[in-house]
């Protein structure tokens, strides 16, 4: 039998076998390696936070896992992909190498470069579009443009053709050769979990890294949860959404499979489409914040309406009582952080996120709309925490939404929403089950009041409008 050529599978954000469109390339045209890189060196990539390389740790110990039963063997490198891919292909003498696309900016530049290089020593890279319903830059406004607003953004996806979703490839013969020596590092040398303190006891309660997890879950918002998404969404109290956002972060499930699951539902139970049909729609708001972002690379630093750079976020100077000293900002942001502000509807939600690695939508909007409204602290700070502590945390859709809430995203959103968390409480968890399953009790003293701070707000926009 003739010995097959070797052919690399580099994984990214796409920790999965079933539709998986460089994979199943990959397997298609050669004996596979398959690949991961973790790469906090390269210009402008960002680290993971704390939470992410907690999922990162146990969803790469499934996806090798997973491979295993194929018959692929996984390597693990750390270190600038420029440098270890075009090695790794050299002591493999492999001849391809297949990756599905990233689209924020540093990932680009550096992906560009290592086509480049591979592509110098005589081997070919392929990349596949895996992460996303529609690359980027497919859907366009009538003049050919990126949508900047999402409703109409929403409304050229509809007319869009989605690929169909492929299943999972089969095994690999004959079986390869046993791993070789120096074939990468073991997982345990990266340190990605957390100790002295372990603090991810609430998360390993809370979810089940991976791709099994990932459709066990969505199997069980077919059944349970995508026909009443259309009231349940807004209700921290309730399982009311689908809770996949890990699962698409870290890609155990493709979009393109969740939409497919869903239109399948809609048709086989109608009664449930609306519900269907509005966990759809959220699915293309992901793409929105990664077409921003592949639009817009510096989204998750630059206010994206520039007036907002005038203003930046200096307007508690103007609340007749508001201390504005740092020491007493310094305090306020770790009440927010450690949800002990007053608020119950913010305090849980910190403490949510805090303990499991994730806050409901809802929350997540009034938490972010109080750091940068009522405490007059800029979204980039809240970004940052974030960033750190959810498990679903994404370049794109952590920024653009901070972004919104806070008035300078390319959303047309009103900046004078600001949330209040008090009625946002009564309506949206009118038991008060939610804030008394997280919020410390008794409540804190609230670090804020609400009306003059709101009122500080608002007319500091109103000062920036006239700028
Ligand atoms: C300040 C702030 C920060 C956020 N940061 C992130 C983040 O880092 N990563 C992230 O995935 N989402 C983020 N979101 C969006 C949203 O809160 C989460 O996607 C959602 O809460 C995840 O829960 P779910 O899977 O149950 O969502 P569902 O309501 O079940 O929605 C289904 C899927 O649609 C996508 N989705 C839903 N809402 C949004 C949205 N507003 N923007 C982008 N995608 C959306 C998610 O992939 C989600 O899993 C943020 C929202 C706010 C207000």
């Amino acid at each position: 039998m003739s010995q097959q050529p070797t052919t690399l599978m580099w994984f990214r954000d796409d920790l999965r076998l079933a539709d998986n469109p460089a994979l199943e390339a990959a397997m298609a045209s050669g004996q596979v390696t398959a690949l991961f890189i973790l790469d906090e060196e390269s210009t402008g990539i960002r680290q993971l936070g704390g939470a992410a390389r907690w999922w990162l740790h146990h969803g790469l110990e499934a996806l090798s896992r997973d491979l295993d039963s194929i018959g692929v063997p996984l390597q693990l490198h750390r270190g600038p992909a420029a440098i270890i891919l075009p090695g790794v292909m050299k002591a493999e003498g492999a001849s391809e190498v297949h990756w599905n696309r990233r689209y924020g900016g540093p990932e680009r530049t550096v992906d560009t470069t290592v086509k480049e290089l591979v592509q110098a020593a005589g081997a070919t890279a392929h990349s596949h579009s895996g992460s996303l319903l529609h690359e980027p830059w497919v859907p366009q406004t009538q003049d050919g443009r990126p949508f900047k607003v999402f409703t109409p953004f929403y409304n050229a996806v509809q007319r869009l053709q989605l690929r169909p979703a492929l299943g999972e490839p089969s095994a690999q013969l004959p079986p390869p050769p046993p791993a070789k020596q120096h074939a990468g590092d073991n997982l345990a040398q990266w340190r990605l979990l957390p100790s002295k303190p372990d603090w991810s006891r609430g998360l390993a309660q809370a979810w089940t890294p991976g791709e099994r997890g990932a459709h066990e879950r969505l199997q069980r918002v077919l059944e349970e949860v995508a026909g009443d998404y259309g009231e349940g969404r807004n209700r921290p109290d309730l399982d009311g959404t689908s809770r996949l956002s890990p699962a698409l972060r870290w890609g155990h499930l493709s979009p393109v499979q969740v939409w497919e699951s869903l239109s399948a539902t809609i048709s086989a139970h109608p009664e449930q489409a609306e519900g269907a049909r509005a966990m759809m729609r959220q699915l293309v708001w992901r793409d929105f914040c990664w077409n921003l972002l592949y639009h817009h690379p510096a989204l998750p630093t630059r206010n994206l309406r520039p007036e907002f750079d005038v203003f930046d976020w200096a307007w508690p100077v103007q609340a007749p009582d508001h201390d504005a000293s740092e020491e007493h900002l310094v305090q306020e942001l770790a009440a927010w952080r450690g949800g002990e502000t007053g608020f119950g509807m913010v305090d849980a939600g910190m403490q949510q996120l805090w303990q499991t690695g994730w806050m409901h939508n809802r929350v997540r909007m009034v938490t972010a709309s109080f750091l940068v409204k009522n405490l007059g602290i800029h979204w980039r700070i809240g970004e940052e925490w974030f960033w750190d502590t959810l498990v679903d945390a994404d370049a794109a859709s952590n920024p653009a939404n901070w972004q919104w809430v806070a008035g300078c995203g390319a959303d047309a959103s009103p900046f004078f929403r600001v949330f209040n968390p008090e009625l946002q409480a009564k309506k949206f968890d009118p038991r008060g089950s939610y804030v008394s399953r997280f919020a410390p009790m008794p409540s804190p003293e609230p670090v804020v009041d609400l009306k003059i701070s709101r009122a500080a707000a608002l007319e500091s926009y109103a000062r920036m409008k006239q700028h």
